[in-house]
């Protein structure tokens, strides 16, 4: 389905509650501690997330009914943690994706899960997807090193079946470790199931042992969150209300409060969730590091060269390995309104706004990225006529964000 939406400020609301759905990331963990904990682990407010959708339909019903090829879409978290969950399951099973997918390394997870004794090999080209997982498992060693740089959702796979391996897991971090705060949300959603762990420098130790009876609980999506901030750093004085987000998140995501406070936006916590508004004052410029949040830079740099403000970036080495180039993405649409985003310095990218004009009209390409559709859409309060094109791409992670806008009063016409 190609559709394009045209998007326009309409009215905006002065206040609006906007109830987002659970995180994707946690429900796509719990999904596997689930699966592996035979009825022991439940979980309650579950994403509706296309790939949490999808990830669930896999697990609880195409592998249960001994499907030899499962989809996952473009859902990068479903093809790395189903290859580690497949690896033990007895049964032969090819996992394929998106062409993009196809694009997407996992010949680290791959590696690593070969030297804990599990059979796998590659369709098509090494190191990428299709992989046809085997299924035989015989544990030949508990300790792996497997490096940490080029995406965390390799170790989280390899931590979620940790406990589950006849001998256990040593798993040595190599080279720096990427989005961190996502290794520690997988140690803490097996922490609530009753797995022990221990975190001693490069290695964390997870001992063979059992699940307990326990209930995993989704908190809602906080990268989800980060587009209403946006929504209030371009508005005149929208308030926003976030339902059931914690100031305590197991989601690093939740860094964008303390980021778009440079933006000028307030939180305040309460046992309710969350409110945004403005609370203006000076924006100034800095330079900003989104290695333990690679999810929120778009969201940021489009805000940031909406508001003409030449903020500098780092810690996005990993984009270009996600739904598509994000560097590239965000270089080719932010040019589309006079702005530059390039590399000034050796992993540093630069907003240039001195040329910033925003056309009557605008129209967004989307590259199948959910994040360019939803990070480009608040521009909508900038830009008379902003066409999203391949709008519904939003459904990976956000499936009702565009009758969310159309709720606080920014108009959505469907094309
Ligand atoms: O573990 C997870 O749920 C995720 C980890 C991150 O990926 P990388 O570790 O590849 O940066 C993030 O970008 C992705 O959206 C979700
Ligand atoms: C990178 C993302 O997802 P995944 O890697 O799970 O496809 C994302 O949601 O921004």
């Amino acid at each position: 389905m190609s559709l394009s939406f045209l998007v326009k400020k309409g009215s905006l609301k002065t206040e609006e509650e906007i109830r987002l759905t659970g995180s994707k990331s946690e429900s796509n963990r719990a999904l596997i501690l689930a699966a592996l904990s035979n009825g022991k682990v439940k979980i309650n407010n579950l994403s509706i997330a296309a790939d949490t959708v999808t990830l669930n339909h896999i697990i609880n019903q195409q592998i249960k009914n001994n499907q030899t090829v499962v989809d996952v879409g473009p859902a990068g978290t479903a093809m790395r943690f189903l290859t580690a969950y497949l690896a033990l399951r007895g049964k032969a099973v090819e996992i394929t994706g998106t062409e993009r997918m196809k694009q997407r390394p996992i010949g680290i997870l791959v590696d690593a899960l070969r030297d804990l004794g599990a059979a796998i090999s590659y369709k098509e080209k090494d190191g990428y997807p299709p992989i046809l997982v085997d299924g035989k498992f015989e544990q030949k060693t508990n300790h792996i090193a497997v490096p940490g740089n080029i995406s965390s959702q390799f170790l989280t796979a390899l931590l979620l079946i940790g406990s589950s391996l006849p001998q256990g897991l040593e798993l040595e971090i190599v080279n720096e470790l990427t989005s961190k705060p996502y290794v520690d949300m997988s140690l803490a959603m097996l922490a609530q199931c009753g797995i022990s762990y221990a975190w001693n420098g490069q290695t964390i130790t997870i001992e063979a042992q059992e699940f307990a009876d326990s209930t995993l609980t989704i908190e809602p999506d906080w990268s989800a969150a980060s587009y209403w901030y946006s929504v209030v750093a371009l508005s005149e004085n929208t308030k926003v209300h976030l339902p059931n987000l914690r100031e305590n998140s197991l989601q690093g995501d939740s860094a964008i409060a303390e980021i778009m406070a440079l933006f000028g936006v307030k939180t305040t916590y309460t046992t309710q969730g969350i409110t945004i508004e403005k609370a203006g004052g000076e924006i100034n410029p800095q330079l900003l590091d989104f290695k333990k949040c690679p999810d929120l830079a778009q969201t940021v740099v489009v805000c940031a060269a909406a508001l003409g403000k030449e903020f500098s970036f780092t810690g996005l080495e990993t984009l270009k390995i996600k739904e598509t180039d994000r560097i590239l993405a965000l270089q080719t649409e932010l040019s589309k309104m006079g702005v530059t985003f390039l590399e000034t310095e050796a992993g540093v990218y630069q907003l240039n706004c001195e040329k910033l004009l925003f056309p009557k009209s605008m129209d967004v390409s989307t590259y199948e990225d959910h994040r360019m559709a939803m990070a480009f859409a608040p521009l909508a309060l900038r830009i008379d006529e902003l066409v999203v094109e391949e709008a519904m791409v939003v459904e990976k992670s956000y499936p009702h964000f565009w009758e969310d806008l159309e709720k606080i009063g920014i108009e959505v016409k469907r094309g």
